[in-house]
């Protein structure tokens, strides 16, 4: 698992008011909307994409050419962009215990994760991505110019035998500000 020790970096070392949002174990669409009362999501892409290279070994796939369901949406306060989230499964799992991926539009993830008490969440892990991380660069790419480094978090949701993966990247006005 070659990139795997990459996510645990310290939270002592998270900007302050960013920390409830990298601790927070419920759902992070419904503490956006507590905080946010012009919540939008906002999808960029939905479909089959290449996995990262340290997401490859945490949904078990061997080959590094393989496409899977993919979704990359921006969490936004009306048109400004709160949280940058990626998400990937594997084509067995959208046929199965999360047929309701591809079909989830504009709503958010998090309303289908979490309505349903057969799919459960590993423990959450974080670290901080920079240029030369896949998704500081599709940030940047959507969301204009970004801090050198940026906190991400990802955790996966389980249901029987089926994986979904979901990695979050916190923008700037979540820690630029405390709330
Ligand atoms: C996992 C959750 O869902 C959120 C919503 C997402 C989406 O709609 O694609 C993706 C990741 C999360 O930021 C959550 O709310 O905690």
């Amino acid at each position: 698992m070659p990139h795997q020790h990459r996510w645990h970096h310290p939270l002592c070392l998270a900007p302050r008011p960013l920390r409830p949002w990298l601790t927070e174990s419920g759902s992070l669409t419904a503490r956006l909307i507590a905080h946010y009362p012009c919540f939008k999501v906002r999808v960029l892409a939905q479909g089959l994409a290449r996995p990262h290279d340290d997401e490859r070994a945490t949904l078990g796939l061997p080959r590094a050419n393989v496409r899977v369901p993919s979704r990359e949406v921006l969490l936004c306060s009306g048109d400004t962009p709160l949280v940058f989230a990626h998400s990937v499964t594997t084509p067995a799992a959208v046929r199965r215990g999360f047929r309701k991926f591809r079909h989830i539009g504009g709503r958010s993830l998090g309303s289908m994760l979490f309505a349903s008490p057969t799919i459960a969440r590993s423990m959450l892990a974080w670290r901080r991505v920079d240029a030369r991380h896949p998704l500081w660069r599709k940030a940047r790419a959507v969301v204009g110019p970004l801090p050198a480094r940026l906190w991400a978090r990802r955790s996966v949701f389980y249901t029987g035998p089926d994986r979904l993966l979901v990695t979050e990247v916190f923008l700037p006005p979540l820690f630029q500000e405390s709330r």
